[in-house]
């Protein structure tokens, strides 16, 4: 295989999970100084197939007039259209729980900070740290150096960590978070985040944003293609900013199924659908797409900051029932 740029740097958890690697054509040449190995090298030492020279055109074509299809790469030549057909009818992405394969086993901490030298956002964000208890659905490590370079401490579970056992390690927020299939097919997750919010501040991002809207009663469905790419354009009702984001999902939360009480917060601009949600009663706040990024714009980044001045805003009040209870 030709060469590719892949920055070790930039990998975003601690395996790769690719199934396969479509691309239309292959760079002959690597003339980035981050790059650390080839494409080729990297997939094969892995045991990822890929494939180039592939018009990709009209894979993208073919998906917009029918939606989402199974494909299959194969190396066997052998294979007979039936036999290729057979394979894509085998596997299925509805019903399918697919994040407790990728989630880690067993729970650790996690400090590392955006290096110093991507920190695009400045501004001092001295005082309290807050602690963070991360549910690892296929968690990006983005979202956690961002966390981190917020001043959170951070300890990551697994996605079938009791509910129980985050509150007694007495967190002052829990982050749900991106992962991959459809949110339906978890039912656990759902019962999970259910038995966390109302007693915690909670943020969700994507699969963690799905998991909260029916973990609060709402109903997701599978869109025809889904949202996949750096570019989507997001309205946020709160601020009436429009932000370009990094989205990645074929799930989304039905605005018309949530109960009352329950804000979409941002709405995606090109098809209308449910971008964001919010549940001030229960300090809950979540975004269907990637404040993280990477790669990706930076718009969406204060979703980390509300996140933290929201588990401020309960930490104070608590202090203050406290001290008034002592009147
Ligand atoms: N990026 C994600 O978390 C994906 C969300 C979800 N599992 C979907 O595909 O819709």
């Amino acid at each position: 295989m030709g060469i590719l740029h892949v920055y070790t740097d930039d990998q975003e958890s601690r395996q790769c999970f690719l199934a396969g690697l479509v691309v239309r054509s292959l760079s002959i040449s690597t003339s980035n100084w981050r790059c650390a190995e080839t494409l080729g090298d990297y997939l094969a030492e892995r045991n990822i197939m890929g494939i180039y020279d592939i018009d990709t055109r009209v894979i993208t074509r073919r998906l917009r007039q029918d939606g989402s299809l199974i494909g299959v790469l194969s190396t066997e030549r052998t294979k007979t259209d039936e036999e290729l057909l057979e394979m894509s009818r085998s596997w299925d992405i509805v019903g399918v729980d697919l994040i407790s394969g990728v989630s880690c086993k067993a729970p650790h901490d996690w400090v590392d900070k955006t290096n110093t030298e991507w920190e695009f956002n400045s501004s001092k964000r001295g005082g309290e740290a807050f602690r963070v208890i991360a549910y690892d659905f296929g968690i990006k490590h983005n979202i956690l150096k961002r966390l981190a370079s917020y001043g959170c401490k951070i300890t990551v579970v697994p996605s079938t960590w009791p509910a129980s056992e985050t509150l007694k390690m007495k967190p002052d927020g829990v982050l749900f978070s991106n992962g991959p299939g459809d949110p339906s097919a978890v039912p656990y997750a759902v019962e999970t985040v259910k038995e966390i919010i109302g007693k915690v501040p909670a943020f969700g991002i994507c699969m963690g944003h799905q998991l909260l809207g029916l973990a609060l009663g709402g109903k997701t469905f599978k869109m025809k293609f889904g949202h996949h790419g750096g570019n989507h354009p997001v309205r946020n009702l709160c601020s009436g900013h429009v932000e370009i984001s990094a989205q990645n999902h074929n799930y989304a939360v039905d605005s018309s199924s949530l109960p009352e009480g329950v804000e979409v917060t941002h709405v995606n601009l090109n098809d209308g659908s449910c971008a964001g949600l919010a549940y001030p009663a229960q300090n809950i706040m979540s975004i269907q797409y990637h404040p993280e990024a990477s790669p990706g714009p930076h718009d969406s980044d204060y979703a980390f900051r509300e996140f933290i001045q929201l588990m401020k805003k309960v930490k104070v009040n608590s202090r203050v029932m406290a001290a008034l209870s002592f009147i």
